[in-house]
């Protein structure tokens, strides 16, 4: 059982500006995937198109072996499920946000209260926030949130963008331990593109590091130079605010 990138790449629509290039990967269960880069690297593109909101323009995405455009689009996000940076309720309570998705995917109310109960005790959601709709909620709270929602439909890759943004250094810790204890414990793979270098080391089994939609790097966490990959992220980001700083 594997996601696989193929040499995927993805151009803008007028096809005069290259997004993502030529980026090639395979992640097999229990595979944590932390992806690194600066603003405007290009990993939300990438998530994007493993959740199939973006189909590449050149290159294959494999899931199961099977080539990720040759599913529905709603099979895949039933196995395939993504965090965004920016997650919203739709209006709903906190409660019925969580138990939504299991509706449809026909879950019944039994089931659907266990799930519920057990990823709120997971993720240290308390009672009082159940009833509260999302504009009762911080943006931290509110990610949080999501990300029980994604957990609770038992995904096979979740995928997180950013989901520590918002979230104060104690649940990025709880997130971080917990999604190693998943991996581990059930089939998921999971893919989580952060800024922050401390938390992915703490998390990632392997790194892939993305500078203007193109790969620096890919391989075990462990072969990474932290220290250098810090420094590298302060010279691009340096080179990018003088970039803004000529081209505001
Ligand atoms: N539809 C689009 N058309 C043209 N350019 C786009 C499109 N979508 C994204 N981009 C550009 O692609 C680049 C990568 O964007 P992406 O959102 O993936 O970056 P990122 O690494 O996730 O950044 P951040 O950390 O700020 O979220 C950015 O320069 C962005 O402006």
């Amino acid at each position: 059982m594997s996601l696989t990138l193929d040499r995927v790449s993805l151009m803008t629509a007028s096809g005069r500006l290259m997004l993502l290039e030529d980026i090639s990967l395979r992640l097999t269960w229990g595979d944590r995937l932390g992806v690194v880069g600066i603003s405007g690297a290009g990993k939300s593109l990438l998530l994007r198109l493993l959740n199939r909101l973006q189909d590449p323009t050149a290159g294959r995405i494999l899931w199961r072996d099977r080539p990720l455009t040759e599913i529905p689009s709603l099979e895949v996000r039933r196995e395939i499920v993504l965090v965004p940076q920016e997650s919203t309720l739709l209006g709903m309570t906190v409660h019925e946000a969580i138990a939504y998705p299991l509706t449809l995917r026909g879950v019944g109310t039994a089931e659907i209260q266990h799930r519920l109960d057990e990823w709120c005790d997971r993720l240290k959601i308390p009672s009082d926030w159940l009833p509260k709709t999302e504009l009762q909620l911080s943006l931290g709270q509110r990610q949080w949130v999501a990300i029980a929602r994604a957990l609770a439909t038992q995904p096979q890759v979740l995928l997180l963008d950013e989901p520590t943004s918002a979230l104060d250094v104690g649940r990025g810790e709880i997130l971080i331990n917990l999604l190693n204890h998943l991996t581990e414990e059930r089939s998921l793979i999971v893919v989580m593109a952060n800024h922050q270098l401390d938390q992915v080391r703490q998390f990632a089994s392997q790194v892939l590091h993305l500078q203007g939609g193109r790969r620096v790097a890919y391989g075990p966490a462990t072969d990474v130079d932290w220290p250098g990959l810090h420094d590298n992220f302060v010279a691009a980001r340096q080179r990018a605010d003088e970039n803004w700083n000529l081209n505001p």
